[in-house]
C-alpha cells in the first residue's frame, strides 16, 4: 500500500480533522432546537448503535473485511480500535444533528395517516429476504463476505422499523431521504479520505472490488447508506411513537377511555378511579402504553384528529403565512397545540369581525353564534364519556359551523367543524375555562356595540382580547415543557385536566405581552381598522381631547384628565355624552383617519407609550419561561417592540408595514443566538 506513506493522518486525526468539527457547527447553528427529548432519542439510538455493531464489527474485523495499521490508532479493545468505538457515537450525533435541522418543519402528526398495504408490508418481506440472502453470503475469505455480513446485520433493524414506522417514514420520505443523503455523501467524503491517506484499508479478498471513487469500495458507500437509514428510520420511528401518544390522547378523559384509546387489555378488572387522576398508573402499563404506541398500525389511531390538524393549520397557513411558519420554533407538541388554540381564535375572531352593512340577519346570526359559542366552551370541560354531553357538543360543532357560513364572510364549514373538534379535544386539559371565556368576552363586548370610552375601557378589552390569549399560551408552555422533558411528559399525560399551573405573577407578566402586542397592533393598524373594517379601538377621551385641544377650550383640560383616568366612571361617560356625541367623533375618524395627521401621530404614539411598559414587564416574564420556548417568545416581542420604535420615530404616521422582512429576520436570529 504505497498511499499508506503519503500520509501520516491518524484515526484520532480523521475524527479531530473530518467529523467532530462539522458536529460542532451543527450543534452551535441548531442549539436553540436542541431540547432534552431530541437528546435523548439520540443517546437511545446512540446505545443501540454500540451494543449492536461490537459484536458485529469484531467479527468482521477478525475475519479480516478491514484492518488498519497499528501505528495510526490510539489502543484497541478486543479486535477493534477505540476511535471506531467512537465512530459509532459520531455517526449517530451527526445524523441526528442533520435530522434536527431538516425533520422539524414538518409537522409530524400529519403523517399518521394510513397507508396502502404494500407501503405497509412489502419492504418488510424484500428487506428481509436481502437480509437472508446477504446471511448466506457472508462467508469469511470470499469476495462477498463483508457485502453478506453488512445486509445480514442491518437488514432486520430496518424491517423492525419499518414495522413500527413504515407510512409514517414513506409520508416523509422527501425530508428522511435528505437527511440520509446529506449525511451519507458526507461520510462517504470521510471514509474516502481515510481510506487514501491509509487509516484503514479494506480487504480485496472479502470485498467485490466494485469502486464508487478510485479509494472508495461499494461496500463502504453502502454501509453508510444503510446505517443512516437505520439511525434515521428510529429517530423517526420514536418520534412517531410520541406523535401516536398525543394524538391518542387528545380525547382521553379517564382510565376506561384510555385503555381504549390503546387498546390495553391488562389491569381491566382493577378499580377504575376517577376522570380526573390517573395517577396510579404502573410502569408496567406506562411500558405497555409505549410500546403500544410504537407498533399501533395507523388505522387504530384516531384518523379524525389528524384529519383535523391538517385542516385547520391550512385554515391557519391560509390566513398568516407567518404565524404558520413561527410555529416551527417550537417543539411539536406545544405547536400542536398552538395551532388547536389559535384555529379557536381565528373562529372566534371571524364571527366578531363579521361586517354586518348590507345583511340585515348578520347581526342576528353573530349573537345566536355567540351563545352558541359560549355554550360550547363551557362543555368542552365537561366528561366526554357521557353520551348526552357527546351529542350535545356535535350538535353545537354542526350549528356554529352552519351559522359562520351564513355570515357576510362565509367560512368553510368542514374547516370549522375540525376547529371546533380539535380545540374540545386538546385545549381542555392544557388551559383553564376562564382563559377562554375572557377571550369571548371581548367579542362579546363588540358586539353588543360598547364603546371604548376611556383608556382604562381600551385596555380592559384589550385584556379580554389579547391577555387571555397570552395567559392560556403560557399555561401551553408551562405544559409542553415536557416535550423537553420525557419525565415530565409522562405525568402530564398520566393527568389530564390537571394543569400545570404557572405562578399568578408569570400569568400576569404574560397578560403584559399579550397587551404590549396588541397596544402596539392598534397603533400600527389604525388606518386599516377603520378603512378595512369600519372600527377604531381609539378611546372617545382621545378624541375629546383633540377637540379641546384645537379650540384651545380653557378650563377642559381637568376634565380630559379625569376621563383618561377613571375606570368605568360612569359619570365620567355622561359628562363625555353631554359634551360631543361618542358616535359622532368615532364615525368621523372611520370615515377619515388621516383628517388630521398630527392627531393620528400623536394617538399612534400614546398607544405605543402605554404598550412600552407593559412589554418591560413581559420581558422578566420570558426570562422565567421554559428555556425551550423562550428564545421564540422574546424574538415575537422584539419584533413588536420594533414595530413601536419605528411608529414613534416615524415623521408622519406610517400607512404601511414600518420593520422590513429582513430586520425581522435579524432580531429573530439576534434573540435564538443570544
Ligand atoms: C419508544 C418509542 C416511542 C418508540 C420506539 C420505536 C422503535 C421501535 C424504534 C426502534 C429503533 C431502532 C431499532 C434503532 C436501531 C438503531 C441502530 C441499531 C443503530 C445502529 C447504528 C450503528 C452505527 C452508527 C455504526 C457505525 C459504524 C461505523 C461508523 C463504522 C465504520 C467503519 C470504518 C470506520 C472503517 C471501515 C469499516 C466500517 C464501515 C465498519
Amino acid at each position: 500500500m504505497s498511499s499508506r506513506t503519503s500520509s501520516n493522518l491518524t484515526y484520532f486525526g480523521v475524527h479531530c480533522i473530518y467529523t467532530l468539527p462539522p458536529i460542532l457547527v451543527l450543534y452551535t447553528a441548531l442549539r436553540p432546537f436542541i431540547t432534552a427529548t431530541e437528546i435523548a432519542k439520540v443517546v437511545a439510538i446512540c446505545l443501540l448503535a454500540v451494543v449492536y455493531t461490537t459484536p458485529w464489527d469484531n467479527y468482521i474485523v477478525a475475519k479480516g473485511a478491514w484492518t488498519y495499521p497499528k501505528d495510526r490508532v490510539l489502543g484497541v479493545i478486543g479486535y477493534v480500535p477505540v476511535e471506531e468505538y467512537a465512530f459509532f457515537i459520531i455517526q449517530t450525533v451527526f445524523t441526528g444533528l442533520v435530522y434536527t435541522a431538516i425533520i422539524p418543519w414538518n409537522m409530524l402528526v400529519f403523517h399518521l395517516k394510513p397507508a396502502s398495504g404494500f407501503v405497509r408490508y412489502g419492504p418488510i418481506v424484500m428487506l428481509l429476504s436481502a437480509a437472508t440472502i446477504g446471511f448466506a453470503l457472508a462467508i469469511p475469505g470470499t469476495k462477498n463476505f463483508y457485502i453478506g455480513a453488512l445486509l445480514a446485520w442491518s437488514l432486520p433493524i430496518l424491517a423492525l422499523e419499518w414495522l413500527s414506522a413504515g407510512p409514517f417514514i414513506w409520508s416523509l420520505r422527501t425530508p428522511a431521504f435528505a437527511v440520509v443523503g446529506v449525511s451519507t455523501a458526507y461520510l462517504c467524503f470521510v471514509d474516502h479520505t481515510a481510506i487514501k491517506a491509509g487509516v484503514w484499508q479494506i480487504s480485496h479478498k472479502g470485498t467485490t472490488g466494485l469502486l464508487l471513487t478510485p479509494h472508495l469500495p461499494i461496500e463502504e458507500a453502502l454501509f453508510f447508506l444503510i446505517v443512516n437509514c437505520m439511525i434515521v428510520f428510529g429517530l423517526l420511528a420514536i418520534d412517531r411513537g410520541f406523535a401516536v401518544v398525543r394524538v391518542q390522547e387528545s380525547r382521553v378523559g379517564g382510565r376506561e377511555e384510555r385503555i381504549q384509546a390503546f387498546s390495553l387489555d391488562l389491569y381491566q378488572n382493577e378499580e377504575t378511579d376517577n376522570v380526573h387522576g390517573l395517577s396510579d398508573w404502573t410502569f408496567k402499563e406506562e411500558a405497555e402504553l409505549w410500546i403500544r404506541s410504537a407498533f399501533m398500525a395507523e388505522s387504530l389511531i384516531d384518523q379524525l384528529a389528524v384529519k383535523d390538524y391538517v385542516a385547520v393549520y391550512n385554515l391557519i397557513c391560509s390566513h398568516s403565512k407567518t404565524f404558520a411558519m413561527a410555529t416551527i420554533l417550537y417543539p411539536q407538541s406545544l405547536r400542536e397545540d398552538i395551532v388547536a388554540l389559535y384555529g379557536f381564535c381565528r373562529v372566534s375572531d371571524d364571527v366578531a369581525d363579521a361586517v354586518e352593512s348590507g345583511n340585515p340577519f348578520a347581526r342576528h346570526w353573530k349573537e345566536a353564534c355567540m351563545t352558541m359559542l359560549d355554550e360550547y366552551v363551557h362543555l368542552c370541560y365537561e366528561p366526554t364519556t357521557i353520551e348526552t354531553n357527546r351529542e350535545r357538543m356535535e350538535n353545537l360543532i354542526s350549528g356554529i359551523s352552519a351559522v359562520l357560513k351564513q355570515l357576510p364572510t362565509p367560512s368553510n364549514t368542514e374547516s370549522t367543524k375540525s376547529v371546533l373538534r380539535l380545540f374540545s379535544n386538546r385545549i381542555p386539559r392544557s388551559v383553564p375555562k376562564e382563559c377562554i371565556l375572557e377571550l369571548l368576552d371581548s367579542y362579546k363586548w363588540d358586539l353588543a356595540g360598547k364603546h371604548i370610552i376611556t383608556e382604562a375601557d381600551l385596555i380592559e378589552h384589550s385584556g379580554h382580547a389579547a391577555s387571555s390569549v397570552g395567559e392560556g399560551c403560557t399555561y401551553l408552555m408551562m405544559r409542553h415543557d415536557a416535550e423537553c422533558n420525557f419525565f415530565h411528559a409522562v405525568d402530564c399525560v398520566n393527568k389530564p385536566h390537571k394543569y400545570v399551573n404557572p405562578p399568578r405573577d408569570l400569568l400576569e407578566q404574560a397578560r403584559d405581552m399579550g397587551l404590549a402586542l396588541q397596544l402596539t397592533n392598534i397603533a400600527r393598524d389604525l388606518i386599516a381598522d377603520a378603512e378595512e373594517l369600519g372600527r377604531t379601538y381609539i378611546p372617545h377621551a382621545w378624541f375629546i381631547e383633540t377637540i379641546t385641544r384645537s379650540n384651545s377650550v380653557k378650563g377642559n383640560d381637568d376634565l380630559v384628565d379625569g376621563l383618561r383616568k377613571r375606570k368605568g366612571d360612569d359619570s365620567a361617560g355622561k359628562i363625555l355624552k353631554s359634551t360631543v356625541d361618542v358616535t359622532v367623533l368615532r364615525t368621523n375618524f372611520i370615515k377619515n383617519p388621516t383628517g388630521n395627521p398630527a392627531a393620528l401621530k400623536a394617538y399612534s404614539q400614546r398607544l405605543v407609550e402605554m404598550a412600552s411598559p407593559k412589554a418591560e414587564s413581559a420581558l422578566i416574564g420570558i426570562s422565567r419561561l421554559p428555556k425551550a420556548h423562550r428564545s421564540a417568545v422574546k424574538a415575537a416581542l422584539k419584533m413588536y417592540m420594533r414595530i413601536g420604535e419605528a411608529i414613534v420615530e416615524a415623521k408622519e404616521y406610517p400607512r404601511r408595514s414600518v420593520v422590513s422582512k429582513k430586520d425581522k429576520l435579524l432580531i429573530l436570529l439576534a434573540n435564538l443566538y443570544n
